[in-house]
């Protein structure tokens, strides 16, 4: 057998760019798919092995290591990724075992360690040989606690530690399981219609259209699947691929109170512009002038791309620390933060994302978050409002963060973030008291969003 399906190679591909080069599957796999021209079964094939095998990679390394009878350190990082890839297919998308074993095989020469041939093949006949659930029984046998809930939903440990201390916040620890099984889910397509340039409901009510209702957002549309890039509506820049926690984060702050014609507002950390986009619009409608700052000037051209939809009324896009606001600068009404953050809510979508952070990651953003937050304080005008906001829940980058901004400076209150949310939201959301909203997957089929409203009084 010298024949490999394209979706197995390209997926085999992008697996090795992910490794090498620490490319982001969510971004590499799309343009993959076009450029080999693969079609919806084909590309849909794909991405299922792309994903998957990110995702459950740290599942799929204990039953390697138990069928190969050595740790995976040990084995050849191109082999392992062959066998990663196959292991998902025989454990969690009942591809037959000899069709995983000749395709294997057939990488492995196509990916010059030949020598590893023999070896691949009985690897993944000895995991043929057992069911998903033998396997599951087999290697959850003598773990415990953290490090069993780890291997089962494929986790590393300290995220499992720092995602159970969250939901503990709100008293909630028990859902950990549930939470969990969401990030190894498949999220179905978001998408945010932008206010005063498409009427969300003109595209459910049309039967040709590819969308149907969002389920928290007001502005929200969901697909069933499909390159979104050929929807008509999303080519013209009105209607973009976008979360809907994050949909939510960004209204929070348009929306919380009435936009008064004049007011200032700035987007601190911008970048790549999909809140931005959703801000530009809701300024435009309501008299508001939005500024745009983002450190990374290839990410800032994302943000100029992303208001090309608004022409000449687009708002500016500037490059720079956002450190540098504050101090005795210019004052603005509305400032989003939407901090660099671990992303930890976010793995559904970043399926390689949980393998790439570590510990050390979060103290250096923490650092980070804290001098953004105080530099959007400064900038920040008597009576204005300022949006925290980030993509984790981890409570260092969440709650301690802004418990620490309110212990730094006195004229900063916290607003009722959840009352406002649950105001936003065209659902019930459920949002335990607290000052701040913290969005999960597993309740709201968004990503895991903390959004804290704060304000300044006057000094
Ligand atoms: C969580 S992302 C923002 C996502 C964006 N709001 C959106 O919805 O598309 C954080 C951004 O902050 C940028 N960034 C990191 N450090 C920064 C700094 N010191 N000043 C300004 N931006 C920074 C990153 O490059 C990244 O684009």
């Amino acid at each position: 057998m010298s024949r490999v399906q394209p979706a197995r190679q390209l997926a085999v591909e992008v697996l090795a760019a992910v490794r090498e080069s620490d490319a982001y599957a969510n971004l590499l796999l799309p343009a993959r798919i076009r450029e080999a021209r693969l079609d919806g079964a084909d590309a849909g094939f794909a991405t299922e092995l792309v994903y998957g095998t990110l995702r459950m990679q740290g599942y799929y390394d204990a039953v390697i290591a138990d069928a190969a009878r050595r740790p995976v350190s040990r084995i050849d990082p191109p082999v392992l990724d062959i066998l990663r890839l196959g292991a998902h297919q025989l454990l969690s998308m009942r591809v037959p075992a000899y069709a995983v074993s000749d395709e294997s095989v057939e990488l492995v020469r196509r990916a010059r360690v030949s020598s590893a041939a023999g070896f691949v093949n009985g690897v993944l006949r000895t995991i043929a040989r057992r069911s998903g659930e033998g396997w599951r029984e087999r290697v959850l046998a003598d773990r415990h606690g953290s490090d069993r809930l780890a291997v089962e939903y494929s986790h590393p440990v300290w995220i499992v530690d720092a995602v159970r201390a969250a939901l503990a916040l709100e008293g909630a620890a028990d859902e950990l399981a549930e939470l969990l099984a969401a990030d190894n889910a498949s999220p179905q397509l978001a998408f945010a219609a932008l206010p005063g340039l498409q009427d969300p409901d003109v595209l459910i009510a049309d039967p040709d259209s590819p969308f149907s209702t969002g389920v928290v957002s007001p502005i929200a549309l969901r697909s069933a699947g499909g390159d979104p890039a050929r929807i008509p509506e999303v080519a013209a820049g009105r209607v973009r691929v976008q979360d809907e926690g994050s949909q939510l984060a960004a209204l929070a702050l348009s929306r919380a109170r009435p936009v008064r014609a004049g007011e200032r507002w700035l987007d601190l950390c911008a970048g790549p512009g999909g809140k931005a986009a959703v801000l530009a619009a809701e300024a435009a409608l309501g008299g508001a002038r939005l500024l745009a700052n983002e450190l990374v000037p290839a990410r800032a051209g994302l943000v100029r791309n992303a208001f090309a939809v608004f022409g000449e009324a687009a708002p500016e896009v500037v490059v720079g620390d956002g450190r540098r606001f504050g101090a005795a600068g210019e004052r603005f009404d509305r400032i989003l933060l939407d901090a660099p953050c671990t992303g930890l809510g976010a793995l559904r979508r970043r399926p390689e994302a949980r393998w790439r952070k570590s510990p050390s990651d979060l103290s250096e953003l923490v650092a980070l978050q804290a001098q953004l937050l105080d530099a959007a304080v400064g900038a920040l005008a008597p009576g204005g409002l300022l949006a925290y906001v980030t993509c984790s829940p981890h409570p260092a980058e969440t709650r301690e963060q802004v418990d620490a901004a309110l212990a730094r400076h006195h004229a900063l209150r916290t607003v009722d973030t959840a009352a406002v949310v649950t105001g936003i939201a065209r659902a019930p959301l459920g949002l335990p008291p607290a000052p701040s909203a913290q969005l999960w997957p597993h309740r709201h089929g968004t990503d895991a969003m903390f959004i804290q409203l704060l304000t300044r009084v006057e000094a």
